[in-house]
């Protein structure tokens, strides 16, 4: 299922801080793929991924995701397209206070109806493939920046979602790190065939994306992809 942004436009702010965050964007994300989201600081990467996760919705334009135009849901339903379809990995990690790295995944699990029992070696597995195998019952909120964002990447993918939005997600962590969360990232994507859509400055994760997405051509229109 494909995810498409089309003639798309996002005002943040009020006042004199109004700002016209995306411009009659248009840009379409193949499933099965890994695309990486590049372009200078401000020009629209984190406001691309929340309004592709239904987060924000445009001022103008359609979101659509297969057939459904995320723009015109309803805030009952973008909220259930969030739980069910969209799995975010964003900088903030959104991790809840006092549970360990385990807990994390079996609270996310529930809230979508899966019972901790049923997944709690599948949240095992992919705590041990980021790498937090020896700190599962470790308290999140208690580890670095680069473990929570770890934590926050296993989670979202024990929900196997059909779209995945990531924000940056090597920049807290060395470089040998961030070469295996990329190949998690690059795996999981292309075993699940869902979208996966990466912001980064970083060329370890742009050397190895499916697609480049550069929001300067965007903006200039047209986009660069290979
Ligand atoms: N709440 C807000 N009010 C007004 N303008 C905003 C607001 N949030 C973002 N902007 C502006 O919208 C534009 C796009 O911001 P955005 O955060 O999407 O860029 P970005 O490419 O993700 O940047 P970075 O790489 O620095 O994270 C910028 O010009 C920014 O200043």
């Amino acid at each position: 299922m494909s995810l498409e942004l089309l003639d798309v436009t996002v005002r943040l702010g009020r006042g004199e801080s109004r700002t016209t965050a995306l411009r009659e964007l248009t840009v379409g994300f193949a499933p099965s793929a890994l695309t990486a989201l590049v372009g200078p600081s401000g020009s629209g990467k984190s406001t691309l991924l929340a309004v592709a996760g239904a987060l924000l919705r445009p001022d103008e334009g359609r979101v659509l995701l297969g057939g459904t135009d995320l723009a015109r849901l309803s805030p009952a339903e973008q909220a259930r397209v969030r739980r069910e379809r969209i799995g975010y990995v964003f900088q903030s990690g959104n991790l809840l206070s006092g549970l360990t790295a385990l807990e994390q995944l079996l609270a996310a699990a529930s809230v979508t109806g899966r019972s901790p029992r049923s997944v709690r070696a599948r949240a095992t597995e992919l705590l041990t493939e980021v790498g937090l195998g020896h700190r599962l019952r470790h308290r999140a909120d208690q580890m670095s920046g680069g473990e929570r964002q770890r934590i926050a990447i296993a989670r979202a993918l024990l929900l196997e979602p059909e779209v995945l939005l990531v924000d940056e997600p090597t920049a807290a962590v060395d470089r040998e790190r961030a070469a295996d969360l990329v190949e998690l990232l690059m795996s999981t994507t292309h075993r699940h065939g869902c979208v996966t859509v990466v912001a980064t400055h970083d060329p370890v994760v742009v050397e190895a994306a499916d697609h480049v997405v550069d929001m300067a051509l965007l903006r200039a229109g047209s986009d660069s992809a290979r």
